[in-house]
């Protein structure tokens, strides 16, 4: 089976993701010269080909037509709200790719209707530890998708960190909801645990340091003990020590509640999404 190196991968959207998901596939050997990006803004692609990639100019429809005719793998890397309008102009342009879409909430019905019922089609919901290759990605194919060419999807993928396939697209919401999204409660669990440190008297710098290296310390044990979350917390929580003081205030305060109500509305706005910018 032909590996990414050999194929031609264009992005229609050369924003944050697409950016990870390019630095994930140079780092893992694709050639710059197989990689396009078709973009709105000039200065994203003079970036592009300054780093010898090729780019086209998204205002120009001849040139996203001839992006996609090149390519063997096309993602679709634009914000869901102008996903339908880049699609429809270019519909008569596809043949044999594998189109990767990575729009959230943008339902394979919808696509579907917008790129041609022909065209082979996987969703995917990445997230942004991608620009380390760290990135989590929930996939689905559609029915017409073969074993090699769900295989050629995944590939480009896990140029970003993991990946793990749902056979019901509808799970991709909560994929949303437990990774695509979830980078940003990490991130503010970490800014306010910085912040309550600085006010016990910490340096920011020291603040920093601890809370992240015990971020990464206490994913990387979760990942690699044979223990569950549950029980590796109780390893930590002394009777009536300085740990369970913490976690009575979290359990009072009914985080466990909030953590769940965060995750709901987060699937609910991605179900939303696919109604307002759906078909
Ligand atoms: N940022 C995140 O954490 C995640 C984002 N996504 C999805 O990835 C997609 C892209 O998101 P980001 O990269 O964060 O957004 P972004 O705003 O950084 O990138 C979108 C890019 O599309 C370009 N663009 C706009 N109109 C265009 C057109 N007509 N043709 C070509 N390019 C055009 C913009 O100039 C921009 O560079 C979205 O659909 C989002 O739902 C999915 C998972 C995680
Ligand atoms: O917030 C958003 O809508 C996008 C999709 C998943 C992460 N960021």
């Amino acid at each position: 089976m032909a590996t990414t190196t050999s194929l031609n991968i264009a992005f229609i959207g050369g924003g944050n993701m697409a950016s990870a998901l390019i630095a994930g596939l140079l780092a893992k050997g694709q050639p710059t010269t197989l990689l396009h990006v078709v973009e709105t803004n000039a200065e994203k692609l003079a970036d592009f080909q300054a780093k010898g990639l090729n780019t086209y100019d998204a205002n120009n429809i001849d040139d996203t037509k001839h992006a996609i005719e090149k390519a063997d793998v096309v993602v679709l890397a634009v914000k869901p709200q102008v996903i339908k309008d880049v699609l429809l102009p270019v519909k008569d342009s596809w043949g044999e790719q594998v189109v990767i879409s990575i729009a959230a909430g943008i339902g394979t019905d919808s696509l579907a209707e917008w790129l041609g019922p022909q065209v082979k089609l996987v969703r995917a919901m990445p997230n942004t530890p991608a620009m380390i290759q760290m990135g989590a990605t929930g996939l689905y194919a559609t029915a017409g998708v073969s074993e090699a060419e769900q295989q050629l999807a995944q590939q480009v993928m896990s140029a970003a960190g993991l990946v793990l396939w749902v056979d019901d697209e509808d799970l991709l919401h909560a994929v949303t909801a437990i990774s695509g999204s979830a980078p940003a409660y990490f991130f503010y669990m970490l800014e306010n645990m910085i912040a309550t440190g600085e006010k016990l008297g910490l340096t920011q710098t020291q603040a920093t340091a601890l809370a992240m290296q015990t971020a990464l310390g206490s994913a990387q044990m979760a990942l690699t003990s044979h223990d569950t979350p549950a029980e590796l917390r109780r390893k930590v929580t002394s009777p009536n020590g300085t740990t369970q003081a913490a976690i009575e205030v979290m359990d009072d305060k009914k985080m466990h509640q909030i953590i769940a109500d965060a995750m709901l509305a987060c699937e609910q706005r991605s179900r939303e999404l696919s109604q307002a910018f759906g078909k």
